[in-house]
């Protein structure tokens, strides 16, 4: 489970602008953040502080750990390293058996002022330097590369994090698990594998977009700490992350005594090709899903219009009797387009492609999803009619949420995933400037992104969704989200997404059984 703690001693975390957010710093904010504090501080103070922090991180979690292997880059975030082993040894001092060794693989000629002040201090200290790996470490710290990694690894240090990365003995990782891009999660060790073993990531002075999103996840490990080193920051933030989920509020719907169905939004979903449609290919379940998740979510009436004929309709849904089966051309025909929230694309098949234009030019508030995300094409490409239907949207005030996952995102932007997932705030930003559209980008760390608000990063969820299905589920749920929603601003909108988006990730946040839940089981 993600958890993101300061560490002990350091007082509740700042106020962020909205409940259950925090501020994520890129690494040109940090850096600048940096300069600032350091300005004002004693030389060295800051990596004296992130240090101190690494080596109280290490002892409160691997406190039996006798032996400690450092591996330390040429940088800062070895210094780091370097000053927390010094530490190390002096706690480690009077128990037999005892030792903190250090391996710089890329020596330590050329070490910055900072890295050069705590080697030394680690030299005076007695931390023993090796030049082999420690083979025979309990505990690893992993202070090879942070803020300054930006470019593929290779040579010794390629090898130093295959080395590093193939270990089970439980490692902490300085600031950032060395691999990783701070900024977008990218991995640049030339394998796309989580590297294995117990793992914790200490994020020092800001928590950063890259942890939370990609392979951030997965290389961070089990939990991601923080300490701010004292440094207090009100900068505006590079993106936010989302660590709760402000939504659904079941209590607030039973307060609303004044209520009534047609008070908490429609919903109508539009997908669902059915097998005569497709050339034998049925695809009815994505819908009802979406459809079940968003009447589970709380809309006041949903109903599914199926990419089917009438007689091919089921008389209802056995496990949602509540919705509201028809075909998409009686719901596309009617006047539910203005007055619903409508999901178009999950399980649409080629089928949707004929009902985009209408979808596009009628629907009001419009969340697309799956195939109909497919069928809009490269948005790039010039001769693409899109822009102009999404320009118009825009002028009237209408909105549109577009759901990809990495693979639709791709074709939206007449790329690859390669590149998607190598930059997804990026990628999500692109999109939604493109469209003047909320954009999720799907995945591990979901990015809300829309033109004009700073993007939202789920915190939650995790590789329990990544099964077929899920996907349906979260834009049944953005459709109940948006359905309830009054204001329409940009920021709003893509708030009340991300509050869809956090609500979907908890929904396998309490999930004990051995088994993975199914995307059913998840609005069961
Ligand atoms: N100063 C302070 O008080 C504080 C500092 N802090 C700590 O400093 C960290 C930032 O330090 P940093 O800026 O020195 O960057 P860092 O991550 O050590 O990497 C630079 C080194 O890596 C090398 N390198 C990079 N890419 C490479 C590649 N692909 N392949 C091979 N080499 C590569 C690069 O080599 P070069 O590019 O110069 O050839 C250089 O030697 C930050 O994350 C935090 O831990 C905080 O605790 C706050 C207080
Ligand atoms: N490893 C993962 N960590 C967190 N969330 C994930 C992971 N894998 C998948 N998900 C989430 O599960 C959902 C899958 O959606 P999608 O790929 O569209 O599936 P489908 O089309 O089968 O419904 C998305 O919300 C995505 O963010």
């Amino acid at each position: 489970m993600l958890q993101i703690l300061p560490l002990p001693g350091d007082g509740p975390p700042r106020e962020a602008a909205r409940p259950g957010r925090r501020p994520l710093y890129g690494v040109a904010v940090s850096r600048a953040i940096e300069q600032r504090a350091a300005a004002t501080l004693p030389p060295h103070t800051l990596m004296q502080r992130a240090g101190m922090a690494v080596a109280r991180l290490a002892r409160a979690w691997q406190p039996h750990a006798r032996r400690v292997g450092v591996i330390a880059g040429a940088g800062n975030n070895g210094g780091d390293g370097w000053y927390a082993a010094a530490l190390l040894h002096r706690h480690l001092a009077d128990v037999p058996g005892a030792a903190v060794c250090v391996w710089a693989p890329g020596g330590v000629q050329r070490l910055p002022a900072d890295a050069r002040w705590a080697y030394e201090a680690a030299v005076a200290a007695g931390v023993r330097t090796v030049d082999t790996p420690p083979d025979d470490a309990e505990l690893l710290v992993d202070a090879v590369f942070g803020l300054g990694l930006a470019r593929p690894v290779e040579g010794v240090w390629r090898d130093t994090l295959r080395w590093l990365h193939a270990q089970a003995t439980p490692t902490l990782c300085v600031d950032l698990p060395s691999g990783l891009d701070a900024d977008t999660g990218r991995w640049w060790v030339d394998a796309p594998v989580a590297p294995r073993g117990d793992r914790l990531t200490l994020s020092l002075l800001t928590l950063k977009p890259g942890l939370f999103t990609g392979m951030g996840r997965a290389a961070a490990g089990e939990a991601i700490w923080f300490d701010d080193l004292g440094v207090p920051a009100d900068d505006a933030p590079t993106a936010w992350l989302q660590t709760t989920a402000a939504w659904p509020d079941g209590a607030a719907l039973r307060r609303a005594h004044a209520s009534h169905k047609g008070s908490r939004g429609d919903v109508l979903v539009i997908g669902g090709q059915s097998p005569g449609a497709g050339a034998g290919v049925g695809m009815g379940g994505a819908a009802l899903l979406a459809g079940r998740a968003a009447l589970r979510a709380g809309a006041g009436r949903v109903y599914v219009g199926l990419l089917a004929e009438a007689r091919d309709l089921p008389p209802c849904d056995p496990v949602q009797p509540a919705l509201m089966l028809r075909t998409a051309a009686a719901a596309l025909g009617s006047e539910l387009p203005q007055r619903a929230v409508v999901v178009a694309g999950c399980g649409g098949g080629d089928a949707i492609h004929a009902h985009l234009t209408d979808l596009l030019a009628r629907c009001p508030r419009l969340v697309l999803d799956a195939d109909a995300l497919n069928a809009l094409g490269p948005i790039a490409a010039p001769s693409a009619s899109c822009p102009d239907v999404w320009r118009e949207r825009h002028t009237r005030g209408w909105w549109t949420v577009l759901t990809p996952h990495p693979l639709e995102a791709a074709r939206l932007l007449g790329t690859d995933v390669a590149q998607v997932q190598a930059d997804r705030p990026g990628a999500a930003r692109t999109l939604a400037k493109r469209l003047n559209a909320t954009v999720v980008l799907k995945g591990s760390g979901s990015v809300t992104a829309a033109p004009g608000v700073t993007p939202i990063i789920n915190g939650g969820g995790d590789g329990a969704l990544a099964t077929a299905g899920t996907g349906d589920v979260l834009a049944g749920l953005i459709g109940a989200r948006l359905a309830a929603l009054d204001a329409t601003s940009p920021a709003d909108t893509a708030a009340a997404v991300a509050d869809a988006v956090a609500a979907h990730g908890d929904l396998v946040r309490h999930w004990t059984s051995p088994w993975p839940p199914t995307a059913t089981d998840l609005i069961a």
